[in-house]
Parts: C-alpha cells; structure tokens; sequence
C-alpha cells in the first residue's frame, strides 16, 4: 500500500487521530471564525505603527495561550453510523470548519450522487486585482471533484487535475460550484466540475482523475452505498 494509503487506513480505520464530538467541534470551528475575520481585518487594516506593534504581541499572547494544549495532528469529527469519512476532516483547507484558511465551503451531495456547493470567497483570495486567485479557484474545485469521486461510490487521491479558466472569477459575490463522475475505469475515477458567476456565466471549468490509491477500498474511506 502507498504511504498515503497506509495512511488514510490508520486516521479512517484505525482510529489513529483524535474524534471530536459536535460540540467540541463546534467550539473550535467558532475560533477558526474569529481568526478568518482577523485575517480580514489585518489584510484591510490601516491602524498606525503603534496599534499594529501592540496587537502583534496580542496575537503572539493568544497563539501561546492556544499552543498550551496542542495535538500532535490536526483532529477529525467522529464518525456518524451511515455517513461517509469524508467530512470528518475538520481542518481540511476548503472545507474545514476548523481551519481558518479554508472559506469554509460546504459540500452537498444529491440523490443522483452529483455533488454542489455555494459559496462567496471574500477579497482575501484575490489573485488579479478584483478576481479569484487561479489557485484559489483550483484548489475548491479539486475538493469538489474529490467529492464526486467519492459521492460515485469511487474516491481516490487527485492524479491528474486540468483546468479552463474561462472568464475571471469574482470575488464577494455567491458562486456556484457543481461536479459529478463520469466514467469509473477499475481503481480510476474521472469527473468534471465548474464555477459559475451569479449571472450564470461558467468562469473555470475543470476535469480530473481520481485513483484509489492500492490496499485501500472505498469502504475504508467510508462509502456508504
Ligand atoms: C486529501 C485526501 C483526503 C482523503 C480523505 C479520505 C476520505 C474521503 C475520501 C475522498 C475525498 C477526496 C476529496 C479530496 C480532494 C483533494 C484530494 C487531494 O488533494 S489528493 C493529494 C494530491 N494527490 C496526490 O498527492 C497523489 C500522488 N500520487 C499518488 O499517490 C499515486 O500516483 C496514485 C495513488 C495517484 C496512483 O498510484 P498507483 O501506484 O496506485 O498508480 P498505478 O497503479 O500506476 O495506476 C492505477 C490506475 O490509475 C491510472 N493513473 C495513475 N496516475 C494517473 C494520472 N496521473 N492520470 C490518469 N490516470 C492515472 C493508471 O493508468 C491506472 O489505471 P488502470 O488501472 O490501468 O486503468
């Protein structure tokens, strides 16, 4: 098995990571809230020299204050009977409520196992001026594409991700992203997604291959059928 199969076997399977139930998640995933609006905040910030020296050492104070109980790895939620394993990963950096560097994007799968999500990212993930950063915009969609993989029944690690930038992507308006598989060949996955602006225009469109790295089943990454 590859190392990243081993891996995702001992965090899924074995239990190696901490679970945290709701609550404690929800606790943390109001911190990480507060840390994306600081990042907002020192991303727009023209206090003079002095207020920026002393909040620094506010922050370097609060970072210590958070590091007195620190986990080896980032946590994950603990499993719901039923529901596939890949929620459960908090601090993922497009979906994870915990992680103040993910928007945070919510997922939804549909019946028919096509994936969707509706999401704003804020001026913070500017690239050209007044746009989405490329990488930004990659980076959602390789997550949504994963998640079509895995909604099909069919997940697996990104081995090829390509990418049409067809018209820049705004920032701070709702954007819609949609994904499904399109062909499962054995251990291979394929699928498509796009983003599309709140008039309908598809800004990036893109493909990608998923493969089931060996030694794993889907059923250890949580498929639910
Ligand atoms: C973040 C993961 C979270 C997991 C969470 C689990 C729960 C939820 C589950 C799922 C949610 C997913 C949501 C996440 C979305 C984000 C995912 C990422 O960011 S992943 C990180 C970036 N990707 C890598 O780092 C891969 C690095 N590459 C590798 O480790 C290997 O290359 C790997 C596993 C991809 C393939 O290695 P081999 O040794 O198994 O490959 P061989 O046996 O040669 O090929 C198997 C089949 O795949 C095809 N294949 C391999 N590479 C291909 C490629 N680049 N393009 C097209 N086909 C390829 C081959 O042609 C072959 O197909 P034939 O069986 O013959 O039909």
């Amino acid at each position: 098995m590859s190392g990243a199969g081993a891996a995702m076997r001992r965090v899924f399977v074995d239990g190696e990571r901490a679970e945290l139930d709701q609550p404690r998640a929800a606790e943390l995933a109001g911190l990480a809230a507060r840390v994306r609006e600081l990042t907002e905040a020192v991303v727009h910030t023209d206090v003079d020299a002095a207020e920026v020296a002393a909040v620094s050492e506010e922050i370097a104070a609060l970072t210590r204050r958070l590091a007195a109980a620190r986990r080896a790895a980032p946590p994950i939620a603990a499993p719901v009977p039923g529901a596939p394993h890949i929620g459960r990963q908090l601090a993922n950096p497009v979906t994870g409520p915990l992680n103040p560097i993910a928007p945070p994007v919510e997922i939804h799968t549909r019946p028919d196992r096509t994936v969707f999500c509706d999401f704003t990212l804020t001026s913070v993930y500017e690239g050209p001026p007044g746009f989405v950063h490329g990488g930004v915009s990659a980076m959602v969609l390789d997550q949504l594409l994963g998640a079509a993989a895995h909604a099909a029944g069919a997940p697996g690690m990104t081995a090829a991700l390509d990418l049409r930038y067809r018209r820049p992507t705004p920032y701070g308006v709702p954007l819609r992203g949609e994904a499904e598989a399109t062909e499962v060949v054995g251990r291979r996955t394929h699928t498509a997604a796009r983003i599309i602006a709140p008039d309908g225009t598809v800004t990036v469109e893109a493909t990608a291959v998923f493969v089931l790295p060996r030694g794993l089943t889907p059923e250890a990454l949580g498929n639910v059928e």
